[in-house]
């Protein structure tokens, strides 16, 4: 589903590179952890990933095809089959719950009638059917992250990303985003969450990659922190 061979990225031409010589593979359906410890690489890793960046070395593999080979005009039909959530939520303010997980939508211009009855299931899903009609900033941060990830699953996505979902959020929210994650795991979508929540990854037991000043430097099925 993911593979990495040999990916490098370095920002500029000077400084030691953000990813070294990284080689992953990640298969269909899997749930990993990346952990590690500030700066060593994982933003970066997701951002490859999502082809916001191209590795300066190497290559990336998604869903059988070479990233690297994407046209430009392309990329947005290649993200459609990625979910992203991210720390800070990142959701459109002026715009209400049921519009914002409806406008993922729009973008691939989906017909009304299957947005009309695809994101109250998914609200359901997360558990705010009743919030349909509130603004982000009338949510607590768990809300927020919640209709984030509806958004991030309406489509239906082959792979979802997560950077630090909990970041911003107590425990007890934490752990309701990440059952989410693990609900969207187990309906086949595969699993990469950067993380800096230890009780979490060590309680979970799942795939923890950890990267230390850009490499890997253990890859643990049903690994801690
Ligand atoms: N846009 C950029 N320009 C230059 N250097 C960058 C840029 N983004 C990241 N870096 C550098 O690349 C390295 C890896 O950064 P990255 O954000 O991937 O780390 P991270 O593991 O996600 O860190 P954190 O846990 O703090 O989010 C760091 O040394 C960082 O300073």
């Amino acid at each position: 589903m993911i593979i990495l061979e040999n990916v490098s990225k370095s920002y500029g031409n000077t400084g030691v590179p953000a990813i070294k010589n990284m080689n992953l593979h990640i298969k269909r359906g899997e749930f990993v952890f990346i952990v590690g410890p500030s700066g060593s690489g994982k933003s970066t890793l997701i951002k490859l990933l999502l082809k916001e960046l191209d590795p300066t070395e190497g290559n990336i593999t998604i869903n059988n095809l070479n990233i690297r080979r994407i046209k430009k005009r392309h990329v947005p039909k290649f993200r459609r089959q990625i979910g992203v959530v991210f720390q800070d939520f990142r959701l459109l303010e002026d715009r209400n719950v049921y519009e914002n997980i409806a406008f993922a939508q729009k973008v691939i211009e989906t017909p009304n009638r299957i947005i009309k009855r695809q994101v109250p299931t998914m609200l359901s899903m997360v558990g705010l059917a009743e919030k349909y009609k509130s603004f982000p900033n009338q949510l607590s941060g768990g809300e927020q992250q919640r209709v984030a990830l509806a958004r991030a699953l309406v489509n239906n996505p082959k792979i979802l990303l997560a950077d630090e979902p909990t970041g911003n959020l107590d425990p007890k929210n934490s752990w309701e985003i990440m059952k989410l994650l693990e609900e969207a795991n187990q309906r086949g979508t595969t699993v990469v969450v950067v993380t800096h929540n230890k009780e979490i990854v060590d309680a979970m037991k799942k795939r923890v990659i950890t990267m230390k000043k850009g490499e890997i430097i253990s890859d643990e099925y049903q690994g801690g922190y």
